[in-house]
């Protein structure tokens, strides 16, 4: 049995893990995190009627084997310390994270396990084999645009599966995505600079997260597209991740590794 700390547990995705680690039955729940303050704290948890939710780091992780953190990036530093000190394994599933915060989980995966994942859904990594191999055989006559589209209440955009896309092809065309991004067009904007990487966004409704890159070129377009129905899809995905993640050697990790391509 895997014993987990769900950390955001009172939260869409926190929920989503909690319920689908109950119907597993190969999984325990021994943490649930919250904020300090959070209207959840102290109380049971459903589903897990000997566990409190606790904003006390030390009590909430004390006996978890894998750290699942889906917390909205609100204290990722503190939370990756306390890992490295207890040498916990961590599977960042937040996204929106400071490129500071990446630098301090980098060093972090020198002494423990840290899987980064702003998606845990199998098809969303298929998606980003299919965008490197579009993106490198497609020339930059084939204008690449990322749009994503999710639920209203959701603090971050781009989302970190756009951004993670947009990585992937700026890399596929040995660039840096930094150099090519473009997160703003409104009003006299000129033409489209060749080899940018435009990014949209919808937010609205309950839509669960859906992905499209294109590649429009002269004469054609190329549209490849995920879309998510259920959270728990990502769930699913977390949780068969941090299965892999225990008793894994210290490392920077990738859905990749864990599904095997
Ligand atoms: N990797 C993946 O496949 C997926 C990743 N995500 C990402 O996961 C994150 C969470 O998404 P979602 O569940 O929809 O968001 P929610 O806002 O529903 O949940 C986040 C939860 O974290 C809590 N929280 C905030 N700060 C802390 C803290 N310091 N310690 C413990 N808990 C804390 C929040 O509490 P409060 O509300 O009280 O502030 C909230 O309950 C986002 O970054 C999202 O992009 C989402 C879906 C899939
Ligand atoms: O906040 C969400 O809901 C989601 N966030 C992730 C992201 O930012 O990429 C993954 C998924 O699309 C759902």
């Amino acid at each position: 049995m895997l014993k987990i700390a769900v950390v955001g547990a009172s939260g869409r995705m926190g929920q989503s893990i909690l319920r689908l680690a109950k119907s597993m039955g190969n999984v325990a729940v021994v943490g649930a995190l919250v904020r300090p303050g959070s209207p959840a704290e102290d109380k049971e948890v459903p589903d897990w009627p000997h566990i409190c939710y606790t904003s006390d780091r030390g009590a909430g992780l004390a006996e978890a084997e894998v750290v699942l953190d889906f917390a909205a990036a609100s204290d990722e530093i503190g939370l990756v310390r306390h890992c490295v000190d207890y040498g916990l394994p961590l599977l960042v599933g937040t996204t929106g994270l400071e490129a500071s915060t990446r630098q301090v989980l980098e060093q972090a995966a020198k002494k423990i396990p840290v899987l980064i994942a702003p998606n845990t859904s199998k098809g969303v990594n298929i998606l980003l084999e299919l965008v490197h191999r579009a993106a490198a055989a497609l020339d930059e006559d084939y204008d690449i645009e990322i749009l994503e589209a999710h639920h209203g209440r959701k603090n971050d955009a781009p989302s970190g599966t756009a951004l993670r896309l947009g990585e992937e092809a700026a890399e596929a065309r040995h660039k840096r995505l930094d150099a090519v991004s473009v997160h703003h067009r409104k009003g006299q904007t000129g033409p489209r600079r060749g080899g940018d990487i435009g990014f949209s966004v919808v937010r609205g409704g309950d839509i669960a997260g859906e992905h499209t890159v294109y590649l429009a070129g002269p004469g054609e377009r190329l549209e490849l597209t995920h879309r998510a129905s259920s959270r728990d899809t990502f769930a699913h995905g977390a949780l068969d991740a941090a299965r892999w993640l225990a008793g894994r050697r210290a490392g920077l990790y990738e859905m990749r590794d864990v599904l095997g391509f």
